[in-house]
């Protein structure tokens, strides 16, 4: 569980051994270049597609809203009608949902947020700015704005006009414009499949006792919330024990299944590490080795023809390595757009001289600091140290060989950017 010092140690040796890994950019446009929709497509309820992924481009059948509506409970009038002492009778009572009369002039209309603005009026004054007299009447306190106070039709959605576009992921916001299309059902992508494959003799699953040099499961668990978050139905497999044929065979059932292979552990160079040589076998691996830290023994390739992904062991490691490089590749195979998502500036705040030939992705915290945000360490960055990670608010990225000085900008990338 130490953290992967080798090129801080050695750093000769690691830098020519760097020099064979592959860039988290070139990493990363050679995942989109392989990306492809896998799955079909299926009519789902507004009530039950949270997460899913919009399957074909929408356009607006209603505009919204659908007429002039009142935003405040009040009373609506011509303001070239008001009188010099702004009294007027209340001649008509219009609540949402009722379609009122043509307006009286030198009148006020009672009336209430969301109702219709009737013809002829043209500002709103909310209730509390009036006073009611005995007589019924009302007294406005202020002159109001000509048209304060009234939301126009089509403020929110033009008919016609693009709503939603294939490849969005819907969620709250998104299902409520759906929603606000009277549609009851909606075209997405069917949830990717998902085999997590989880190798290593000294794991154990959760509810069993721990025997003598074992540790729990953490990887798979980890992923599969990572995978659901982003629509995909997982499967979990394993454990599977650290020889060529278990890997072997446990990969070839995975692959025939499903639509994508992760697997976690087991894809480094050590004598118990098989899962590349089982890719091999059973298909092509397409790259492996990137410079990124933590993560770097990151794989992909294809188990026949299913797309495989080889996610390392170390728990911190296969966290960030799946949302840096795993998850566009994910969203992609199920009809989603590539993020490709952007760091926003927030400065170190903090420094470090010492460097690393791979880009690094910190596990930091945001703090408020002289009026602007500074990310500082979350903690140990080992890459098998998940605490850290799931105490950091995201990733400060230093490219290669760089030092860190407090104030500098680098990039910084939420967590939650990666999901949605
Ligand atoms: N001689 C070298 N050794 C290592 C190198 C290297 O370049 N040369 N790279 C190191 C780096 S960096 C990483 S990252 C790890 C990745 O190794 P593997 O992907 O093969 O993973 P394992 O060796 O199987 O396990 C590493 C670590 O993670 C623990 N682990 C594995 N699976 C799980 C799981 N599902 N839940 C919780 N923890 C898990 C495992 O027990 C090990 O501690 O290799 C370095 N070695
Ligand atoms: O221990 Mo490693 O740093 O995840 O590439």
């Amino acid at each position: 569980m130490s953290e992967c010092i080798c090129d801080i140690e050695r750093p000769r040796q690691a830098s020519e051994k760097v020099k064979q890994l592959m860039s988290v950019e070139d990493a990363k446009s050679a995942l989109a270049d392989m990306a492809r929709i896998l799955v079909g497509r299926q009519q789902v309820l507004l009530a039950h597609c949270q997460g899913r992924i919009l399957a074909r481009d929408l356009y607006a059948a209603q505009t919204v809203p659908p007429h002039d509506n009142s935003a405040m409970d009040g009373y609506g009038l011509s303001l070239e009608d008001l009188p010099e002492n702004r009294v007027l009778s209340v001649a008509q009572r219009v609540p949402a949902g009722v379609f009122p009369a043509a307006h009286e002039k030198r009148t006020a209309v009672r009336i209430f947020t969301g109702a219709p603005i009737p013809a002829g009026v043209d500002t709103v004054i909310p209730q509390e700015q009036v006073n009611l007299l005995a007589d019924g009447r009302i007294e406005l306190q202020v002159v109001p704005k000509l048209g304060q106070n009234i939301r126009r039709a089509g403020e929110d959605i033009q008919a016609g006009t693009l709503l939603l576009a294939a490849g969005t992921r819907l969620e709250a916001a998104e299902i409520g414009l759906l929603a606000s299309q009277g549609i009851p059902k909606v075209e997405t992508f069917v949830p990717l499949r998902v085999a997590v494959v989880t190798t290593g003799d000294e794991l154990a699953k959760p509810g069993q006792p721990l025997g003598p040099g074992q540790i729990y499961d953490i990887n798979s668990f980890a992923l599969r919330g990572a995978l659901e978050r982003l629509g995909c139905q997982v499967t979990q497999i394993g454990l599977v024990a650290d020889t060529l044929s278990a890997t072997r065979e446990a990969l070839a059932q995975a692959a025939e299944s499903h639509d994508l292979v992760i697997t976690t552990g087991g894809v480094s160079v050590g004598d118990e590490d098989h899962v590349r040589a089982a890719v091999e076998v059973l298909g092509s691996l397409h790259l492996w080795g990137i410079a990124i830290k933590p993560g770097k023994p990151f794989a992909f390739g294809r188990i026949g023809q299913t797309p495989f992904l080889g996610l390392p062991g170390n728990p911190a490691a296969a966290l960030v390595t799946f949302e840096v490089l795993a998850a566009d590749f994910v969203r992609q195979l199920m009809g989603g757009r590539n993020r490709q998502v952007q760091p926003l500036h927030v400065p170190a705040g903090f420094s470090r001289a010492r460097t690393n030939p791979r880009q690094e992705y910190l596990r930091v915290v945001l703090r408020n600091g002289e009026g602007s945000l500074k990310a500082d360490l979350a903690g140990s960055q080992s890459s098998g140290v998940l605490s850290v990670a799931s105490r950091a608010d995201g990733y400060l990225i230093i490219p290669p060989h760089q030092p860190i000085t407090e104030g500098l900008d680098y990039g910084f990338v939420h967590r939650d950017q990666f999901y949605y």
